[in-house]
């Protein structure tokens, strides 16, 4: 993989094995060589089947776990152990329960800058409550908060650390699709403002589509690899009813589709080499052939 200057997060040949989970087991490889890089400000998303090891990448990422080999590099950095520098969102948003949602994103501003006064540390917390919703309802606590409301809680709170990169988990996926599509409209718009860079995992092809400037498709497990990184052409901002009308929206949902369907259990395993993959759509707006088929068989 070229080394790019801009880069801002690089995986350099990471690779998790898991040790056997019973005597006389195997150990499990779960992905293998695993490289990818992130530019400054860049929205990225990870596409992957179940068990291909999305959630240890983003661990390890974050510092919260270790590969086996391999390094993350992060502004010229090693990544070595869990930093301020990046924030976590998980699915279940990972409130602390006696806490409202004002002190729980407080108790984050504080941990990071600890000089400032109470009063800096409200208003700094209520503006990022506001930008994702939550005006009215921020002294109640997580049990009397809907689902919705406890994953903006988590979103304001990473976002208003200010952190360098800001990984997400699944972080919609226990919500219903209209507030699903309502947070992801703001954490677009908080994005925007912030121009932190991001790396998220999803399920959701129109999600990702939506969200990112690239999508990394991850092949089946084990020793799963990023095969392809897909450039999303579409300009923002994003309107999500405008955005299925612009000639690339198709080509790139059926290609993400392709890989998920048929390709991503093709490659798996493979030693190929990684493809360095632009966009998907022609300059002419055709389907790019995906380099690794043969366009005789398909
Ligand atoms: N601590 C562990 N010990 C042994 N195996 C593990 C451990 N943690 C994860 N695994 C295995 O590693 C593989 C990858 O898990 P991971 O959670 O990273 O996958 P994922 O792609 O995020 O899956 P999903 O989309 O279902 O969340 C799975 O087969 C899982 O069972």
């Amino acid at each position: 993989m070229a080394n790019n200057n801009n880069d801002f997060i690089k995986t350099e040949l990471l690779t998790k094995v898991f040790p056997p989970i019973k005597r006389g087991g195997e150990s499990l490889t779960v992905f293998d060589q695993v490289n990818f890089s992130i530019k400054k400000g860049e929205f990225t998303t990870c596409i992957g089947h179940s068990g291909c090891g999305k959630s240890t990448i983003l661990n390890i990422l974050a510092g919260l776990d270790s590969a086996t080999s391999g390094a993350v590099i992060m502004d010229g950095k090693e990544v070595t152990g869990p930093s301020l520098e990046r924030a976590v969102v998980f699915q279940n948003h990972s409130l602390l329960p006696w806490k409202s949602a004002l002190d729980n994103v407080s108790f984050a501003v504080k941990s990071k800058w600890p000089q400032w006064t109470k009063k800096e540390v409200h208003e700094h917390c209520l503006n990022y409550l506001k930008l994702v919703g939550l005006t009215d309802t921020y002294n109640r606590k997580p049990s009397q908060l809907s689902g919705g409301m406890r994953q903006r809680v988590g979103i304001a709170r990473a976002f208003a650390i200010q952190s360098k990169l800001l990984l997400m988990d699944e972080p919609f996926g226990a919500l219903d699709a209209l507030t699903r599509g309502t947070i992801q409209e703001e954490l677009l718009k908080i994005w925007e403002q912030t121009e932190q860079t991001v790396f998220m995992i999803t399920h959701d092809v129109d999600e990702a589509i939506f969200l990112s400037d690239r999508i990394f498709l991850m092949t089946n497990g084990p020793r799963a690899r990023v095969a392809e990184a897909v450039v999303v052409d579409i300009p923002r901002p994003r309107d999500r009813a405008q955005m299925i009308h612009h000639p690339s929206y198709y080509k790139i949902r059926n290609h993400l589709v392709d890989f998920l369907i048929k390709r991503s259990h093709e490659l798996s395993g493979s030693s190929q080499s990684i493809q360095a993959l632009e966009s998907p759509v022609t300059e002419d707006g055709e389907l790019r052939q995906p380099p690794n088929v043969n366009p005789a068989a398909a």
